[in-house]
Order: C-alpha cells, then sequence, then structure tokens
C-alpha cells in the first residue's frame, strides 16, 4: 500500500482532532471499518454520549501539586490506566501496522488483537511494553490451545477472550463497502481460518471464524489451560460477571464491542456499575467504549473501573501519525485525566469514588 501521508505530519491536539485527521486520510471502506457500529449505531454513539451526562462535582481546598495516575493490574504497576483495546488488521490504516501501534504503546498494555495483519510473536520480540493476546475463540478446542500457548510462551502477559461475537452482527457499512484485506496481507492468528471468506464472491474483511457453541465449559478449560491470567471481555450483565468470576477469570472487561455488534445495548458507563457490585472486588473491571476525554477515564475510574482501553482513539493516531500518534493519543488522554484530577481535587486514582461525580 502506498503511504500518502506527509513525512512529518503536525500532531494535531485533541482526539477529535486524531478522528478528523485519520478520516481524511482513508478510504470510505477502511473508514467504515474503523468508525462503524452495529446496525444503526445507537450504541456506539451511547458509548460516548453517556460520558457527558455525567457532571463532576469539584473538590476544592485540596493540594494537587503531586498527583499519581498509576494503577495496579494483574501484577503489572502501569504509569497511568489508559489501555489500548484490542483492534484488527491495523496494516489497514498504516504501513507500520501493528509494529508501529505497540512502539507507540510501549508505557502500557496494548492486547493484540487475533484479527491482528502481524504475529503476535513478530510483536512480541521486538514490543518495548507489555503485551496480552485477545482471543476469538474459534471452534476447534486444538486450535484455540495453540494458540493461546504460543502466545503465552511468546511472551502474552494475559489472556483476554471475547465473550460478546458468538456470531457476527449487522455491519452495514461493511456490506456497503465490501471492504476485504488487500493481497500481501493475513490474518497470521487465525491461521487456517484466516483464510476462509464468508462467501468466496463477497469481498469480506470478516472470516467465518467464531465459536457460536461456545460456553462457560470452554472458557473453563481456557482458564485451566492458559498459562496467563484469563481476562474475559465484552461482558454488559451483573449475573454474567459473577459467573466468570466463579470460573477463575482474572479480570472483566465492560464492553459492549465499541457497539459493534448488537445495537440499543446499554452504553459501557451505564452497565459498569452493576457489574462493578456484582464483582465486589474479587478481580478488577475495566471498561472501554466511548473515552475521548480525559474526564471520562476519570469518571469510569469513580465509577469503579481500575482502567479503560481505548479502540478508535488509537486508530485515529495510527492512521494520522504512525507509532507518534499512538503515542500521542495516550499522551493527551494522561495528559487531559491529570488536569481533570487536580481540578476535581483528587491526587491518586485509589481517591478517585464516586463522590466526585454530582448527585441530584
Ligand atoms: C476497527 C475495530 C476493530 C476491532 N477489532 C476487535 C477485535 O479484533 N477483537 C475485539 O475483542 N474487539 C475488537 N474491537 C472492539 C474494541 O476492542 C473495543 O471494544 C472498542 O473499540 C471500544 O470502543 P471505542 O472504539 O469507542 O474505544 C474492534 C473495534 C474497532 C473499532
Ligand atoms: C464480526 C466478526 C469478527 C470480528 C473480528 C474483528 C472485530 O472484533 C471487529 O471488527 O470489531
Amino acid at each position: 500500500m502506498s503511504d500518502p501521508r506527509p513525512a512529518d505530519p503536525p500532531l494535531p491536539g485533541t482526539l477529535r482532532d486524531y478522528e478528523r485527521a485519520a478520516m481524511a486520510l482513508l478510504g470510505d471502506d477502511v473508514a467504515g471499518y474503523l468508525a462503524g457500529g452495529a446496525a444503526d449505531e445507537h450504541s456506539t454513539r451511547w458509548n460516548a454520549d453517556r460520558f457527558a451526562g455525567i457532571r463532576l462535582a469539584p473538590r476544592v481546598l485540596t493540594d494537587v501539586r503531586d498527583l499519581d495516575t498509576s494503577a495496579d493490574l494483574l501484577g503489572t504497576r502501569l504509569e497511568h490506566p489508559i489501555l489500548l483495546a484490542p483492534t484488527g488488521a491495523h496494516r489497514l490504516f498504516h504501513p507500520g501496522g501493528e509494529h508501529a501501534t505497540a512502539a507507540g504503546a510501549a508505557g502500557t498494555v496494548y492486547v493484540v488483537s487475533s484479527y491482528s495483519t502481524t504475529a503476535f510473536a513478530d510483536l512480541a520480540a521486538q514490543a518495548a511494553g507489555p503485551l496480552w493476546f485477545q482471543l476469538n475463540p474459534v471452534p476447534d478446542a486444538d486450535f484455540v490451545r495453540e494458540t493461546v500457548r504460543g502466545a503465552v510462551t511468546a511472551g502474552a502477559r494475559a489472556i483476554v477472550v471475547t465473550l460478546d461475537t458468538p456470531v457476527a452482527g449487522t455491519r452495514d457499512r461493511q456490506s456497503w463497502n465490501g471492504l476485504d484485506l488487500p493481497g500481501g496481507m493475513s490474518y497470521p492468528m487465525l491461521g487456517g481460518y484466516g483464510g476462509l471468506r464468508p462467501d468466496p464472491a463477497a469481498r469480506s474483511i470478516y472470516r467465518p471464524a467464531l465459536d457460536a457453541g461456545f460456553t462457560a465449559h470452554d472458557l473453563a478449560r481456557i482458564v485451566a489451560e492458559a498459562g496467563a491470567p484469563v481476562v474475559a471481555k465484552g461482558v454488559l450483565r451483573a449475573d454474567d460477571a459473577a459467573t466468570l468470576v466463579d470460573l477463575g477469570v482474572a479480570g472483566i472487561i465492560v464492553s459492549n464491542h465499541g457497539g459493534r455488534n448488537l445495537d440499543t445495548v446499554p452504553a459501557t458507563i451505564d452497565a459498569l456499575p452493576g457489574v462493578v457490585r456484582a464483582v465486589g472486588g474479587r478481580v478488577p473491571v475495566l471498561l472501554d467504549g466511548g473515552i475521548r476525554r480525559g474526564t471520562d477515564v476519570l469518571k469510569a475510574i469513580a465509577l469503579g473501573a481500575r482502567a479503560v482501553l481505548v479502540g478508535r482513539p488509537a486508530l485515529w493516531g495510527l492512521t494520522a501519525g504512525g507509532a507518534d500518534g499512538v503515542r500521542h493519543v495516550i499522551d493527551v488522554l494522561r495528559t487531559e485525566l491529570e488536569m481533570a484530577m487536580a481540578l476535581c481535587g483528587v491526587t491518586s486514582l485509589g481517591a478517585a469514588g464516586s463522590d466526585i461525580l454530582w448527585e441530584e
């Protein structure tokens, strides 16, 4: 793929600037893959909009000269609580692909997607920061076992199992655009499944590699065999969260897949409090979906999340500026988080409780 970007692009200032810059660079098909949600995209919009509806209650007369944004996650101390969510096919967005993302994410956790266009082992050999591997279960227990084993052997610090995609959702933009991987790109982590197409005549970036029969029994086997902590991604219901803790997961990601699978599910920030209550502190709860400002990060922490993940914003950064763009997107969010903490009168994430949220 030729790269239309100037060699040294100016770095935009906010995540919305990055979104505009990225969308201006991408064709409609790749832009649709990035931005798209399921069906009428209500849940995608709600994810961001519901953050705006939560008001802050800033406390005055606090010494906020020293701020601590660090977060402990599965035995690793991170400088800040902003992780990179798993997203597929990074070589569509920038010639550096997942290598550029890993370089930009060096100070935090990058969750590498099963749908990556770079092999996990190649990334792990060069990555400066901690990598987790995200698994889309396929209907082949041996393949799943080998994939997880390979990722852990290569250095994955955790396995994230995506539970919210037993089948594909309604992705109208994909139907309209017929995006497929260009020649020369593949999904190495999907093995033989990466070569499958839903219909050889129909172009599609997706592959019929999902396991519609995946149940608690299969997850329990992965937990037992992984040799690394297993984190469940795609949880909205409190009762599911309680079941997952009983199954031995080491963490839960409250996520609706960026609103990409089932439209009209609630915004993740609305689902978070119920999950946090059900989990009762037994494992960390993380959240993704609609994080666009440092205040969003702070609100999620105040409602009980240990950390957050960003999906589309990292891809905007990758598209507009490669590794520098990814790094800057994370820096912008972190800087905004620090400002929000200082202005709310909280000096550490542990001190950010629901009292900094305005209650009527
Ligand atoms: C282009 C794109 C590809 C994605 N690919 C995956 C994936 O391979 N596996 C997965 O579990 N989630 C995937 N997701 C969902 C993200 O991990 C995450 O849940 C979502 O993007 C969070 O919402 P946000 O984009 O508003 O930050 C993808 C999201 C996008 C936008
Ligand atoms: C729709 C079936 C597989 C999706 C894999 C990538 C992904 O999670 C996403 O695009 O979202």
